[in-house]
């Protein structure tokens, strides 16, 4: 069922940040390019697992964007975009973000008191990115039923899980700068 994401994540380059090894791949970078029938089993996979009794898919820029994306056409749900610049609207909500290679701030707007969402995204690695926008999301009075990672790399989703967060996701891998290698998958 996740044949093409499977084989195209255990055939991702990895190049290293730092000491971090980063994978890349097309769903989660954009490049080389992106085969539909990727973001189809994606998707569809997201649609078995996920609790989409929500008003709202949220998702971050840039590269949770795609799958959010076609998830929103799937299933007729409306997408809010958390941004790394600001708009200064009233209310919005200014959290930090940490990854192993970045940092940077995160803007939240367009989510109301007691609004029902999913958060979804293509990778979860150290879970800073999950951390700050959920905060944020209970700062703004949203009812968060799931966070859904396409990827997840690393420890930081077995975190938010021990946070008391339901975290789901579709192909848990571990990286290493020789390689991607498939660790379980739904
Ligand atoms: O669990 P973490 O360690 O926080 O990593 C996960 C985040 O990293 C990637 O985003 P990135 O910040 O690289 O931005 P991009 O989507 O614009 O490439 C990915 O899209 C997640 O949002
Ligand atoms: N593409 C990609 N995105 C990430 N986000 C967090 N870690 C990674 C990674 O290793 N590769």
């Amino acid at each position: 069922m996740l044949n093409k994401l499977i084989k195209s994540l255990e055939n991702a380059p990895v190049i290293m940040k730092g000491d971090y090894p980063y994978f890349i791949h097309p769903l989660t970078d954009g490049v080389p390019e992106l085969d539909p029938d990727i973001v189809r089993e994606a998707v569809s996979g997201i649609i078995r697992i996920a609790d989409l009794d929500v008003d709202k898919i949220v998702t971050v820029e840039a590269m949770g964007i795609p799958v959010a994306t076609a998830l929103s056409l799937a299933v007729s749900i409306p997408i809010v975009v958390v941004r790394k610049r600001a708009y200064n609207l009233p209310n919005e909500i200014v959290v930090d973000q940490q990854t192993g290679y970045s940092k940077g701030k995160l803007y939240i707007n367009g989510i109301e008191k007691g609004d029902r969402v999913i958060l979804v995204d293509d990778v979860i690695s150290t879970g800073g990115t999950a951390l700050a926008t959920l905060k944020a999301l209970e700062r703004a009075g949203a009812v968060i039923k799931d966070f859904v990672a396409v990827v997840e790399k690393g420890d930081g989703a077995k975190m938010l899980r021990e946070m008391g967060y339901n975290v789901k996701s579709l192909v848990k891998i571990e990286v290493s700068k020789d390689g991607v290698r498939i660790l379980d998958h739904i």
